[in-house]
């Protein structure tokens, strides 16, 4: 079992059967005294094995800080993130890496693909790294589902920004994660592009039964969720299930006046 040094808690855990991710009062601060800021305060929240949800709220709201917390790239400072079966706030440090490497796929806004390799070479990257063997048939379905055709072997900078963010997402589902983080995934696109990617993502679940947690800011992005979890001020304020740019675009509204 996996303790944290100096800690008598195991670090393993029970999310539940159909949750990917369980935040049970995650806080998370920086600084101290005057200057502290506290970027999220208790946050308890699931996340469905098999779901797409969508994170929004204004800017400094906390998004990409709650984004950090599930994926093990930061630790809140109280509470607990349950990911499947780990306590990933008692996880060693190297047992995080692992999980980062093995259990989770990143899109970020700046798609971050190699210029050196190929489009397929990048793709494989995680696996090569891990030392594993694609599942052809799986690494197959993916290739087919981003619509890349012939442009495999071409390199990043012969692509289009949405081709390449294709590539990214595709590299992402590769290894077959527990979840998928985006954080800002069309950011950088233009609205055909951005369907794309979008489309991609929401297949990965709907087709794949893949877990998608995305952070955006555009509520036509946010659509393509099954669920939205709004924050504001670090605090979970509210959730919109199977959600439209509409009523996303509502309840930002009402956001901003409560
Ligand atoms: N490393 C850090 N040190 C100090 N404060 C931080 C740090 N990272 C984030 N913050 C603060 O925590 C709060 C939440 O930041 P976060 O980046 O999570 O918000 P966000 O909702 O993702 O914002 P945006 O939409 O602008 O990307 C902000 O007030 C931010 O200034």
């Amino acid at each position: 079992m996996d303790d944290v040094a100096g800690s008598n808690q195991p670090a393993r855990a029970e999310a539940g059967p159909d949750v990917a991710i369980r935040t049970v009062a995650v806080g998370k601060s920086y600084g101290t005294g005057e200057t502290r800021i506290d970027a999220l305060a208790d946050v308890g929240v699931d996340f469905g094995k098999g779901r797409f949800t969508a994170i929004m709220g204004p800017s400094g709201s906390g998004k990409s800080t709650l984004l950090h917390c599930l994926a093990g790239l930061d630790r809140p400072t109280s509470g607990q993130v349950l990911f499947g079966d780990l306590d990933l706030t008692r996880l060693p440090e190297k047992a995080l890496t692992h999980l980062r490497r093995d259990r989770v796929g990143f899109v970020f806004q700046a798609f971050n693909l190699i210029p050196t390799l190929t489009a397929l070479e990048n793709i494989t990257l995680p696996l090569d790294l891990a030392n594993r063997k694609p599942d052809q048939a799986w690494l197959d379905t993916v290739i087919a589902t981003i619509g890349l055709g012939d442009r495999l072997t071409h390199k990043p900078s012969e692509l289009s920004g949405g081709q390449q963010q294709r590539v990214a997402c595709a590299r992402a589902l590769v290894s077959r994660p527990d979840v998928v983080f985006a954080d800002e995934p069309t950011g950088n696109l233009d609205s055909s592009s951005s369907a794309d990617v979008l489309g991609f993502l929401h297949r990965s679940v709907r087709d794949f039964g893949q877990t998608v947690v995305m952070v955006t800011h555009d509520p036509s992005a946010a659509a393509y969720a099954d669920r939205v979890l709004f924050l504001a001020d670090g605090r979970l304020r509210s959730e919109l299930l199977d959600p439209t740019a509409e009523s996303v675009l509502d309840a930002m509204k009402q956001l901003e006046v409560g």
